[in-house]
């Protein structure tokens, strides 16, 4: 194991700033930086690959609601699942919100993929099968504090969706207008999110061995973003 992520059990914790501040230092390793990402946004794929994307990513989509009542089935907090409960009901939709799936599969519509391809997963690759899964996994096995860590990869989300909204348009001008509503509508979405995920890291990983392990459980997530898109440029090069 690399000594950066040992630690004494009597070595002091880093203060809240510090611990958060690390947690943040780890956007080095977004997906925003991969190399299909940095393409994507620099208007350099085909239609045909932009598609590929829009169909392996509605995989993340759909299992981030039962993701969320994974962490919502091991809290015994009820002050924190009547938070999180929001979370299921963004992407599920509830009443008149259709909610984030929904407003995905508007994009696949906009980006030239019918609904009923979008939702039979004929185009998913196993490694995003494989990756979103595992994520899944995680936050059913783990002790919910760290499903809630994992979640953190959202501090970096609000950036990606702005460049998308910024980009697209005139890299991509053939995709209809509408289908940008769920980047749109994830960016206020990912910071409350992101307030109330920190706010449990900071409360519950407070000594050094712990805060290590956040932010191991961090690069696991990040692992998995960019898994899904080392997959997802291997299965449309
Ligand atoms: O488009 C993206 O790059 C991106 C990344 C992430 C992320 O960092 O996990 C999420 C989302 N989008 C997103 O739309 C979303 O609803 C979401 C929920 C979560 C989570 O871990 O609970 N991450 C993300």
């Amino acid at each position: 194991m690399n000594d950066a992520h040992t630690s004494l059990p009597t070595e002091q914790p880093w203060t809240r700033e510090e611990f958060e501040a690390q947690l943040r230092a780890k956007g080095s390793g977004y997906h925003i930086h991969h190399p299909f990402h940095v393409k994507m946004n620099q208007g350099q794929l085909r239609p045909d690959q932009i598609r590929t994307w829009v169909a392996n990513r509605f995989y993340y989509q759909i299992r981030i609601p039962q993701k969320d009542a994974a962490v919502m089935a091991n809290c015994p907090d009820r002050e924190i699942r009547r938070r999180w409960i929001h979370r299921m009901l963004d992407h599920d939709g509830y009443g008149e919100n259709e909610g984030g799936i929904e407003a995905w599969a508007e994009l696949g519509v906009a980006v030239g993929i019918p609904r009923e391809d979008l939702w039979s997963l004929k185009q998913l690759a196993p490694g995003v099968r494989f990756a979103v899964d595992a994520y899944v996994n995680f936050a059913r096995q783990a002790p919910w504090q760290e499903a809630v860590c994992s979640s953190l990869t959202e501090m970096f989300a609000p950036r990606i969706h702005k460049d998308r909204l910024a980009n697209w348009p005139q890299h991509y001008p053939w995709i209809e207008a509408e289908g940008f509503n769920y980047f749109r509508s994830r960016i206020s979405l990912a910071e409350r999110d992101v307030e109330h995920g920190l706010q449990v890291t900071l409360d519950h990983f407070t000594t050094k061995a712990a805060q290590l392990r956040a932010l191991e459980i961090l690069q696991f997530k990040l692992d998995v973003l960019w898994s899904m898109l080392d997959a997802i440029e291997k299965a449309n090069p």
